[in-house]
């Protein structure tokens, strides 16, 4: 379904959303930690959605166990490395991987700061080893509070040229926007970019606000825009890209089906979507499958699917001359 002549681009994957149940196996093993299973048929379900979870929050507690096996800054390292492993043996050629530093430092009292090292070294070095192209993009994570965030955001700015933006993720109605105002205030000084996870599970107002008010300029998920009309005129007037990842959506039940998703009425209207894969290893799914599978069960025709792939392309948070660049790169090797 995606022109294999195009870059294959993943601008909304969780570095720390995609660690391989073999290796919290491992890490587990390595770090004498108590897992809720020892083999890795028995450790699936609880690291995996194996049937949709009812809201954002259940499925969120199903990331729980990758960074709680995050014992030291080794393992920090393994999962970046791996994590650009999988962009090779997924076909994906740039990918924006963003984690919650905060998030994976959390269980064993790491410092913030180093586990950003730790993920910066590992993807580096998976970069040189697999050949591929990622930039970094810091989570704060909202579902720890406004000072957890502040620490957070400490962390990634005592490394700001090594990130191209900064998001917001977790849960969305218990710690909503207005709580994150003075944290985007700091980012935007820092002369990061912003995207930011809004419209998941709250509604078009939280969208609203991520623009007005913190300097958005993509959207997570965003699906609660097809609510709101004079949004969805804005979001297409004003080029502000909504990040899609349609599992994602079924698995959270944001959407209770691939053909109610509103991404289809989204490129209709102009407006700048793309597809995503959200958390991968989670999900039990890659974005070969989001192209193939999910994107044609939305409803959507061939050229809307490969306006996806462009618009992707249009939103990444590269300059012009690297897009050129990923552009000829793909081109001569297909
Ligand atoms: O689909 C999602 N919606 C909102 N937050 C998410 C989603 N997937 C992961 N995270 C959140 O991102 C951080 C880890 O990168 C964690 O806070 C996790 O809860
Ligand atoms: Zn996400």
């Amino acid at each position: 379904m995606f022109d294999a002549r195009f870059p294959l681009i993943d601008l909304h994957r969780h570095l720390d959303g995609n660690i391989r149940p073999q290796t919290i196996l491992d890490l587990g093993r390595q770090h004498n930690l108590v897992l809720p299973a020892s083999s890795l048929a028995e450790l699936i379900p609880h690291v995996r959605i194996v049937e949709n979870e009812p809201s954002l929050v259940a499925f969120l507690n199903k990331l729980d166990w990758g960074v709680k096996v995050l014992a030291d800054y080794d393992a920090c390292r393994r999962v970046a490395y791996e994590n650009i492993e999988d962009l090779q043996l997924a076909g994906i050629d740039y990918a924006e991987l963003r984690f919650s530093p905060g998030y994976m430092a959390m269980t064993h009292g790491l410092d913030p700061s180093a586990v950003v090292e730790a993920v910066i070294d590992g993807v580096q070095a998976g970069c040189r080893d697999f050949n591929r192209q990622a930039n970094l993009i810091g989570i704060m994570s909202r579902t720890f509070g406004q000072e957890a965030c502040h620490r957070e955001l400490d962390a990634c700015l005592a490394h700001a040229d090594q990130f191209v933006a900064l998001d917001l993720a977790g849960d969305e109605l218990g710690f909503p926007g207005p709580l994150f105002e003075a944290h985007f205030s700091r980012v935007r000084d820092a002369g990061l970019r912003i995207t930011v996870h809004a419209g998941e599970a709250a509604g078009a107002n939280s969208i609203w606000h991520a623009i007005r008010r913190l300097g958005a300029e993509r959207i997570g998920h965003g699906v609660k825009a097809i609510e709101d009309p004079v949004l969805m005129n804005y979001l297409a007037e004003q080029g502000i890209g909504i990040e899609t990842c349609l599992t994602s959506n079924i698995q959270t039940s944001t959407v209770p089906s691939y053909r109610q998703h509103p991404v289809r009425h989204f490129l209709e209207h102009g407006i700048l979507a793309c597809l995503n894969t959200d958390d991968p290893a989670v999900e039990g799914i890659e974005l070969a499958h989001e192209y193939h599978v999910a994107a044609p069960a939305a409803g959507l025709t061939t050229a809307q699917i490969q306006q996806l792939q462009q618009n992707a392309l249009t939103l990444a948070f590269l300059d012009d001359a690297s897009k050129r660049a990923l552009c000829d790169k793909v081109g001569q090797s297909s």
